[in-house]
């Protein structure tokens, strides 16, 4: 699977973000969009995921195939929102999101497990923590399967050994055939990555 943006540009408000933006990204491949707060980042992989229109550009998935016909319906979205619902449990966030998803990837317990949340299921997702709750948006990614993972200041509310862990996760999904793009401010610790710097344009990377 490779994902190739051309020439993008994107436009809030009324004013354009960015222009001439260009990268191809892989299998197993990672993509890191840095820059200054304001120039884009979050703009982009909103344009990625088919949530904003592009106003120039375009943005192909090959080979598209019947399961992924489009670069939008082959992306797990992780935003500065988790997306998770105060009053509902854990465990009732993350069977709804695996059952608005599609298919079982990993089990609800078995993507706690993995954040390090195991046996928390039952608790209201209102009363964990900050960086429990980052934790469960996690989870979101492992219960169901997608080949792109679009994320957006992911480690952010974090802790050390949970940036470690959610490494890892980033790392094995790589393994699997995966694509990372994420807007990140810092290191997420992964080897072998392209990095390219919103504000500076044009913009053309391959990864
Ligand atoms: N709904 C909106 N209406 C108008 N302007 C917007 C809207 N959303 C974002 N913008 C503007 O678009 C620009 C890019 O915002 P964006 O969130 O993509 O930046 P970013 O690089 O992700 O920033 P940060 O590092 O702070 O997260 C900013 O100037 C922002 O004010």
């Amino acid at each position: 699977m490779r994902i190739t943006a051309s020439d993008l540009g994107a436009d809030r408000g009324g004013e354009r973000i960015f222009s001439d933006l260009s990268f191809s990204v892989s299998d197993g491949g990672c993509l890191l969009v840095t820059g200054p707060n304001g120039s884009g980042k979050s703009t982009l992989l909103r344009a990625i995921g088919g949530l904003l229109p592009l106003s120039e550009g375009a943005i192909a998935l090959e080979p598209a195939s019947e399961t992924w016909p489009t670069v939008a319906s082959a992306c797990h979205y992780l935003g500065h929102h988790n997306g998770l619902k105060q009053a509902l449990s854990v465990e009732e966030n993350l069977r709804f999101w695996r059952d608005f998803s599609g298919e079982e990837r990993e089990s609800v317990e078995d993507a706690l497990d993995q954040v390090g949340l195991y046996g928390l299921g039952h608790l209201p997702f209102g009363v964990l923590s900050t960086g429990q709750r980052r934790r469960v948006a996690i989870a979101r990614l492992l219960v169901t399967w997608r080949p792109i993972w679009l994320l957006d200041e992911p480690t952010a509310g974090l802790d050390a050994r949970s940036e470690t862990r959610f490494a890892g996760l980033m790392e094995a999904h790589r393994e699997a055939g995966g694509i990372i793009i994420a807007a990140t401010h810092w290191p997420l610790g992964l080897a072998d990555v392209q990095e390219f710097v919103m504000g500076e344009m044009p913009m053309d990377a391959v990864v």
